[in-house]
C-alpha cells in the first residue's frame, strides 16, 4: 500500500520540530542516536520503541551496541522507493516522548 510521501515544507517542518534527528538517506529518513547509561536502559528504551512500532504499526531500522541505540526511520511503503511519511513523524514524536 503507497503511503504520501512529506513535501518540502513538512520534511522542515518535521527537522524544526525534532531537532535531535538528522535527515539521512537524501532525505528519504531520518536517524537519530541515543546513548544510555548501560544496557539494560537500552533495552528498556528499544522496548518500550518496539511496543509504539507495533502499536503503529511502523517498525524503526535500528542498531543496538551496549548502551548505544541508533534509530532510522523511514517508510518503506512510500512513494517509488521509499521516504519520509507522516508515520516517521508520528513515530518519532513518540520516540522523543519516552525521553
Ligand atoms: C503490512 C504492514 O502494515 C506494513 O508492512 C508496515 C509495517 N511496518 C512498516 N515500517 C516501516 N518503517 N515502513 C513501512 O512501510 C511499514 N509497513
Amino acid at each position: 500500500m503507497s503511503v504520501p510521501e512529506l513535501d518540502a515544507k513538512e520534511t522542515e517542518k518535521l527537522m524544526a520540530d525534532h531537532p535531535e534527528w538528522e535527515l539521512a538517506r537524501e532525505g528519504k529518513a531520518i536517524t537519530r542516536t541515543f546513548q544510555f547509561k548501560d544496557f539494560s536502559e537500552a533495552w528498556g528504551f528499544m522496548s518500550r520503541v518496539a511496543l509504539l512500532a507495533e502499536t503503529q504499526d511502523h517498525h524503526p531500522e535500528w542498531f543496538n551496541v551496549y548502551a548505544r541505540v541508533e534509530v532510522t526511520l523511514t517508510t518503506h511503503d512510500a512513494g517509488e522507493s521509499g521516504g519520509l511519511s507522516q508515520r516517521d513523524v508520528t513515530l518519532a514524536r513518540a520516540i522523543d516522548a519516552i525521553l
